[in-house]
Protein backbone atom coordinates (compact mmCIF):
# COMPACT_ATOMS: atom_id res chain seq x y z
CA UNK A 1 0.00 0.00 0.00
CA UNK A 2 1.07 3.50 -0.88
CA UNK A 3 1.33 6.93 1.07
CA UNK A 4 -2.00 8.09 -0.18
CA UNK A 5 -3.57 4.15 -0.68
CA UNK A 6 -6.34 4.77 1.71
CA UNK A 7 -7.20 8.10 0.20
CA UNK A 8 -7.03 6.65 -3.24
CA UNK A 9 -8.86 3.65 -2.57
CA UNK A 10 -12.29 5.85 -1.18
CA UNK A 11 -12.87 7.76 -4.07
CA UNK A 12 -12.27 4.54 -6.78
CA UNK A 13 -16.40 3.61 -7.12
CA UNK A 14 -17.37 -0.01 -7.53
CA UNK A 15 -20.44 -0.68 -9.95
CA UNK A 16 -21.43 -4.68 -9.28
CA UNK A 17 -22.64 -6.73 -11.74
CA UNK A 18 -21.01 -4.91 -14.84
CA UNK A 19 -20.12 -5.58 -17.35
CA UNK A 20 -21.50 -8.82 -16.42
CA UNK A 21 -23.33 -10.59 -13.42
CA UNK A 22 -20.74 -11.37 -10.72
CA UNK A 23 -17.88 -8.97 -11.86
CA UNK A 24 -17.62 -6.11 -9.12
CA UNK A 25 -16.08 -3.30 -11.51
CA UNK A 26 -13.37 -1.32 -10.11
CA UNK A 27 -14.67 2.47 -11.98
CA UNK A 28 -11.40 4.69 -11.36
CA UNK A 29 -13.48 7.66 -13.19
CA UNK A 30 -14.04 9.33 -9.91
CA UNK A 31 -10.52 9.64 -9.06
CA UNK A 32 -9.53 10.82 -12.74
CA UNK A 33 -12.75 13.71 -12.03
CA UNK A 34 -11.35 14.68 -8.80
CA UNK A 35 -8.10 16.98 -9.58
CA UNK A 36 -6.98 16.45 -5.89
CA UNK A 37 -6.83 12.55 -6.18
CA UNK A 38 -5.83 12.12 -9.48
CA UNK A 39 -2.63 14.31 -8.50
CA UNK A 40 -2.03 12.40 -5.04
CA UNK A 41 -2.23 9.52 -7.62
CA UNK A 42 0.75 10.42 -9.75
CA UNK A 43 2.54 11.92 -6.52
CA UNK A 44 2.13 8.30 -4.99
CA UNK A 45 3.98 6.74 -8.06
CA UNK A 46 6.53 9.98 -8.59
CA UNK A 47 7.41 9.29 -4.56
CA UNK A 48 8.37 5.53 -5.08
CA UNK A 49 10.00 5.91 -8.64
CA UNK A 50 12.10 9.29 -8.55
CA UNK A 51 15.26 7.71 -7.69
CA UNK A 52 15.22 4.37 -9.33
CA UNK A 53 16.65 5.54 -12.34
CA UNK A 54 14.00 4.42 -14.84
CA UNK A 55 15.09 5.24 -18.62
CA UNK A 56 11.17 4.40 -19.78
CA UNK A 57 7.54 3.78 -18.84
CA UNK A 58 5.95 1.08 -20.85
CA UNK A 59 2.11 1.58 -20.30
CA UNK A 60 -0.69 -0.87 -21.50
CA UNK A 61 -3.09 -0.14 -23.53
CA UNK A 62 -5.91 1.53 -22.56
CA UNK A 63 -6.53 2.77 -18.90
CA UNK A 64 -2.81 2.28 -18.36
CA UNK A 65 -1.87 5.28 -20.96
CA UNK A 66 -4.41 7.31 -18.18
CA UNK A 67 -1.24 6.79 -15.44
CA UNK A 68 1.64 6.09 -17.75
CA UNK A 69 2.08 9.68 -19.56
CA UNK A 70 1.95 11.86 -16.77
CA UNK A 71 4.99 9.48 -14.80
CA UNK A 72 6.62 9.39 -17.45
CA UNK A 73 6.90 13.95 -17.78
CA UNK A 74 7.39 13.65 -14.82
CA UNK A 75 10.73 11.10 -14.09
CA UNK A 76 11.90 12.83 -17.26
CA UNK A 77 11.12 9.12 -18.80
CA UNK A 78 10.47 7.78 -22.39
CA UNK A 79 6.89 6.88 -22.75
CA UNK A 80 6.00 3.63 -24.48
CA UNK A 81 3.18 2.33 -25.36
CA UNK A 82 2.14 -1.54 -25.22
CA UNK A 83 -0.98 -1.48 -27.23
CA UNK A 84 -3.53 -4.63 -27.62
CA UNK A 85 -2.96 -6.32 -31.34
CA UNK A 86 -3.19 -4.59 -34.17
CA UNK A 87 -3.15 -0.79 -33.26
CA UNK A 88 0.61 -0.12 -33.55
CA UNK A 89 1.62 0.15 -37.05
CA UNK A 90 5.40 -0.79 -37.26
CA UNK A 91 7.21 -3.22 -36.99
CA UNK A 92 6.17 -5.24 -33.88
CA UNK A 93 6.73 -8.09 -31.66
CA UNK A 94 3.79 -10.06 -29.32
CA UNK A 95 3.38 -11.50 -26.87
CA UNK A 96 -0.06 -13.82 -26.42
CA UNK A 97 -1.94 -14.34 -23.23
CA UNK A 98 -5.23 -16.62 -22.12
CA UNK A 99 -8.28 -15.16 -21.30
CA UNK A 100 -11.66 -16.80 -19.57
CA UNK A 101 -12.43 -17.53 -22.78
CA UNK A 102 -9.36 -17.94 -25.61
CA UNK A 103 -6.82 -15.67 -26.23
CA UNK A 104 -5.40 -11.87 -26.09
CA UNK A 105 -2.06 -10.63 -27.34
CA UNK A 106 -0.09 -7.40 -26.33
CA UNK A 107 2.48 -5.65 -29.00
CA UNK A 108 5.30 -3.48 -29.08
CA UNK A 109 7.32 -1.60 -30.93
CA UNK A 110 10.69 -3.42 -32.24
CA UNK A 111 12.21 0.06 -32.17
CA UNK A 112 10.72 1.19 -28.44
CA UNK A 113 13.75 1.18 -26.38
CA UNK A 114 17.49 0.42 -26.39
CA UNK A 115 18.51 -2.88 -24.96
CA UNK A 116 18.96 -2.45 -20.94
CA UNK A 117 16.93 0.00 -20.64
CA UNK A 118 15.67 0.47 -17.08
CA UNK A 119 11.59 0.32 -17.77
CA UNK A 120 8.72 0.29 -15.47
CA UNK A 121 5.50 -1.42 -16.64
CA UNK A 122 2.13 0.21 -15.79
CA UNK A 123 -1.40 -0.59 -15.79
CA UNK A 124 -4.40 0.58 -13.78
CA UNK A 125 -5.57 -2.64 -12.38
CA UNK A 126 -4.23 -6.68 -11.76
CA UNK A 127 -6.89 -9.33 -11.70
CA UNK A 128 -5.84 -12.79 -12.89
CA UNK A 129 -2.48 -10.78 -14.09
CA UNK A 130 -2.38 -12.30 -17.62
CA UNK A 131 -2.29 -8.78 -19.55
CA UNK A 132 0.64 -7.22 -16.95
CA UNK A 133 2.35 -10.63 -16.98
CA UNK A 134 2.33 -10.56 -20.46
CA UNK A 135 3.41 -7.26 -21.35
CA UNK A 136 6.64 -7.68 -18.77
CA UNK A 137 7.64 -10.32 -20.88
CA UNK A 138 7.29 -8.87 -23.84
CA UNK A 139 9.60 -6.19 -22.36
CA UNK A 140 12.15 -8.73 -21.15
CA UNK A 141 12.18 -10.74 -24.63
CA UNK A 142 12.54 -7.43 -26.46
CA UNK A 143 15.69 -6.38 -24.05
CA UNK A 144 14.71 -4.51 -21.73
CA UNK A 145 14.73 -4.67 -18.12
CA UNK A 146 11.88 -4.76 -16.23
CA UNK A 147 12.53 -2.91 -12.46
CA UNK A 148 8.83 -3.23 -11.54
CA UNK A 149 5.37 -3.26 -12.63
CA UNK A 150 2.55 -1.14 -10.92
CA UNK A 151 -0.43 -0.55 -10.73
CA UNK A 152 -3.59 1.49 -9.13
CA UNK A 153 -5.53 -1.24 -7.86
CA UNK A 154 -4.60 -5.01 -7.08
CA UNK A 155 -7.69 -7.68 -6.94
CA UNK A 156 -5.30 -10.29 -4.77
CA UNK A 157 -8.44 -12.80 -4.69
CA UNK A 158 -7.71 -13.83 -8.15
CA UNK A 159 -4.33 -14.55 -8.05
CA UNK A 160 -2.98 -12.08 -10.53
CA UNK A 161 -0.48 -10.46 -8.06
CA UNK A 162 0.79 -13.69 -7.08
CA UNK A 163 1.54 -14.98 -9.96
CA UNK A 164 3.52 -12.35 -11.60
CA UNK A 165 5.51 -12.10 -8.49
CA UNK A 166 6.01 -15.93 -8.62
CA UNK A 167 7.26 -15.04 -12.06
CA UNK A 168 10.51 -12.96 -10.66
CA UNK A 169 8.87 -9.38 -11.11
CA UNK A 170 8.09 -6.74 -8.72
CA UNK A 171 4.75 -5.31 -8.35
CA UNK A 172 3.49 -2.43 -7.00
CA UNK A 173 -0.21 -1.39 -5.92
CA UNK A 174 -1.15 1.55 -4.67
CA UNK A 175 -4.27 0.07 -3.19
CA UNK A 176 -6.12 -3.37 -3.25
CA UNK A 177 -9.89 -4.47 -3.00
CA UNK A 178 -11.33 -7.74 -1.76
CA UNK A 179 -14.06 -9.40 -3.38
CA UNK A 180 -16.74 -8.36 -0.49
CA UNK A 181 -15.23 -4.67 -0.56
O1 LIG B 1 -5.19 -8.94 -14.83
P1 LIG B 1 -6.08 -9.20 -16.02
O2 LIG B 1 -7.08 -10.29 -15.75
O3 LIG B 1 -5.31 -9.39 -17.27
O4 LIG B 1 -7.01 -7.91 -16.19
C1 LIG B 1 -6.53 -6.60 -16.09
C2 LIG B 1 -6.69 -5.86 -17.39
O5 LIG B 1 -8.09 -5.72 -17.67
C3 LIG B 1 -8.40 -4.35 -17.90
O6 LIG B 1 -8.23 -3.99 -19.22
P2 LIG B 1 -9.34 -4.15 -20.34
O7 LIG B 1 -9.04 -5.37 -21.13
O8 LIG B 1 -10.69 -4.04 -19.72
O9 LIG B 1 -9.00 -2.94 -21.31
P3 LIG B 1 -9.07 -1.33 -21.24
O10 LIG B 1 -7.93 -0.84 -20.39
O11 LIG B 1 -8.86 -1.03 -22.69
O12 LIG B 1 -10.42 -0.90 -20.71
C4 LIG B 1 -7.38 -3.61 -17.06
O13 LIG B 1 -7.21 -2.27 -17.53
C5 LIG B 1 -6.14 -4.45 -17.24
O14 LIG B 1 -5.39 -4.09 -18.41
N1 LIG C 1 -12.99 -6.03 -11.66
C1 LIG C 1 -12.46 -5.23 -12.58
N2 LIG C 1 -12.66 -3.91 -12.53
C2 LIG C 1 -12.13 -3.09 -13.47
N3 LIG C 1 -11.38 -3.51 -14.49
C3 LIG C 1 -11.13 -4.84 -14.58
N4 LIG C 1 -10.39 -5.56 -15.45
C4 LIG C 1 -10.46 -6.86 -15.09
N5 LIG C 1 -11.23 -7.02 -13.99
C5 LIG C 1 -11.65 -5.75 -13.64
Amino acid sequence: MSIYGDYIKSVIRTVPDWPQPGVNFRDITPLLQNSAAFRKLIDSFVHRYQEMRLDTIAAIDARGFIIGAPLAYELNCSFVPVRKKGKLPFKTLSETYKLEYGESAVELHADAFERGARILVVDDLVATGGTMLAAAKLIRRSGGEVVETATIIDLPELGGSQKIRDDGYDLFAVCSFTEDE
